[in-house]
């Protein structure tokens, strides 16, 4: 048995995958968050912690199973946040989260202090954008000096948790190429930008934990972790990686012409590659997979927490959402949200706030308010998905996160897109990424080599009754509303959609 662990945003979530991917157990834990009217969006590690106990919990008392089952985990974690550990590998402060934008004046100096956009590409293949985790460096040290001066160690969320189950500092590329210090072309540090941070002390390149590959062992479970977990210390922890890098594994997004689109927190889409997608205009995230490749991705900062805020802000049930859908037309009748409530990664908006274009008497009512909420957020992934395909059409999406649940929503990203959408049985793409790549790599360790594309290819299904098929006239009322909302944006943010 193995065991998938999803740190998100709003939760974290375990799930108990057999050798053949049957699911045998799920725990659930929801997270709190610390938002403040500035942009800062923040979490302590601590509440991670207590919410994997309580999913991984949950899971093994629905599996049945005795702990001593689980032969290896493989954790899952929101991007980009930055855990600062002391001396003794303890948090400093709460971890500032991939959608805090209080860094946003810190992301502008760096971008500026090694000598603007074109340098960053050419040294490094990237180009920060707010939310990476480079600028909450220099908001720490800029703002907290005295909590900067006792960083020695530099985690983001799910290295965290693998050093709380193992007691070892290590990294992998995939959720390492979302720091901004890392080098996309070589797959490796980039100490250069931390030196801007520190003056050039060396204090934080001695705080980056060394590199693993995405099918090694971080190690056995520490007897504390096991302990609380109740599990046994034979159990191994394989690198994990980022969300999105560990949904693309739990969708089979392992291997080139496969399409992952995530509606959680964040919505974002991605295509592996084996060879690097570079972007010299900055809007496409050249992040690496852990899975060994390249996860090309677009993410925007406001999804679920605006469709799902607008439906309760209307006093409903999330359910309301796909009534919602059923109840109205494509294009809500002329009305446009330009979602962008806590500023925006992409477009790159991070100051910007939410507009809603085109009231009337006529299409004023609850129905088009959910529905250009929804639209709004859906068109910015879409966009997203003509960068990721360098304008290819994809053939079939797998779509993942929270809002994969509502069939109407699945129907207007297949209308929307001209593409199949399919929804895989195991809706968790997370946690099931992190189970089958603990399998792939403690089959590794144990002398029993299996691909990870025959891994995925054994345990990825399709749920069939989920799937949406587009249809040609739907297609053309989006096309018109997406070209309002592009003519929308370039209107209010002076940007193309
Ligand atoms: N049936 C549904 N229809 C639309 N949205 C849904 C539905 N069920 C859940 N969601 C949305 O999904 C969100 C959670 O998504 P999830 O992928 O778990 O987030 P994260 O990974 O960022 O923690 C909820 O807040 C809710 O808004
Ligand atoms: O910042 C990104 C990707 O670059 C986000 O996708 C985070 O990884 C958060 O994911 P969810 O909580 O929405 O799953």
């Amino acid at each position: 048995m193995y065991l998938g662990i999803d740190c998100g945003t709003q939760s974290t979530k375990a799930l108990i995958v057999a050798e053949d991917g049957t699911i045998r157990g799920k725990g659930h834990a929801a997270h709190e968050l610390i938002e403040r009217p500035n942009g800062a969006r923040e979490q302590d590690p601590a509440w991670w912690v207590a919410a994997m106990i309580d999913a991984v919990r949950q899971a093994l008392a629905q599996s049945g199973l005795p702990g001593r089952e689980i032969r290896a985990i493989g954790v899952s974690g929101q991007q980009h946040g930055l855990v600062v550990l002391d001396e003794a590998g303890q948090p400093i402060r709460p971890a500032k989260l991939w959608n805090d934008t209080e860094t946003s004046p810190q992301n502008q100096e760096l971008v500026l202090a090694l000598g603007g956009p074109s340098k960053w590409f050419a040294e490094y293949g990237i180009i920060p954008l707010t939310g990476y985790t480079i600028s909450k460096l220099l908001w720490l040290k800029q703002n907290e000096p005295e909590h900067f001066r006792r960083v020695r160690h530099i985690a983001l969320p799910h290295d965290y948790l693998n050093f709380w189950l193992t007691g070892r500092h290590v990294a992998e590329c995939g959720d390492a190429s979302g720091t901004g210090f890392f080098d996309i072309r070589r797959r490796a540090w980039a100490a250069g930008p931390l030196d801007l941070i520190d003056g050039g002390t060396g204090q934080l390149r001695a705080a980056l934990p060394a590199l693993i590959g995405a099918d090694d062992i971080v190690g056995p479970l520490q007897p504390s972790a096991a302990e609380a977990l109740g599990l046994s210390t034979d159990c191994l922890v394989s690198a994990g990686g980022g969300d999105n890098m560990m949904g693309a594994i739990g969708t089979g997004n392992v291997h080139p012409g496969v399409v992952t689109m995530s509606l959680g927190t964040s919505a974002t889409v991605c295509s592996f590659s084996p060879e690097p997608v570079l972007d010299a205009r900055g809007w496409l995230a050249p992040f690496c997979s852990s899975s060994g490749g390249w996860l090309p991705l677009v993410c925007t900062m406001n999804a679920t927490n605006v469709t799902g805020g607008i439906v309760e802000l209307l006093g409903r049930d999330i359910g309301y959402l796909s009534d919602a859908l059923d109840a109205t037309a494509p294009g809500a009748g002329g009305l446009t949200a330009l979602p962008f409530l806590n500023g925006e990664r992409t477009p790159d908006l991070p100051n910007a706030t939410g507009t809603l274009l085109g009231l009337t008497a006529n299409n004023m009512n609850a129905g088009n308010l959910v529905r250009a909420m929804v639209e709004g957020v859906s068109f910015g992934v879409l966009a997203g998905l003509k960068l990721v395909l360098g304008g290819r059409r994809a053939a079939r999406i797998f779509l993942i996160g929270g809002g994969a649940r509502s069939p109407q929503w699945r129907q207007l990203i297949a209308d929307a897109s001209g593409a199949e959408i399919v929804v895989p049985v195991t809706e968790e793409g997370g946690c099931l990424g992190g189970a089958l790549q603990a399998m792939w790599a403690e089959k590794k360790q144990r002398g029993a080599t299996e691909a990870l594309a025959d891994i995925t290819a054994r345990c990825v299904a399709i749920d069939p009754a989920k799937s949406a098929q587009p249809d040609a006239g739907r297609r053309a009322a989006y096309d018109a509303a997406f070209a309002l909302y592009r003519e929308r944006l370039q209107q209010i943010h002076g940007v193309a959609g």
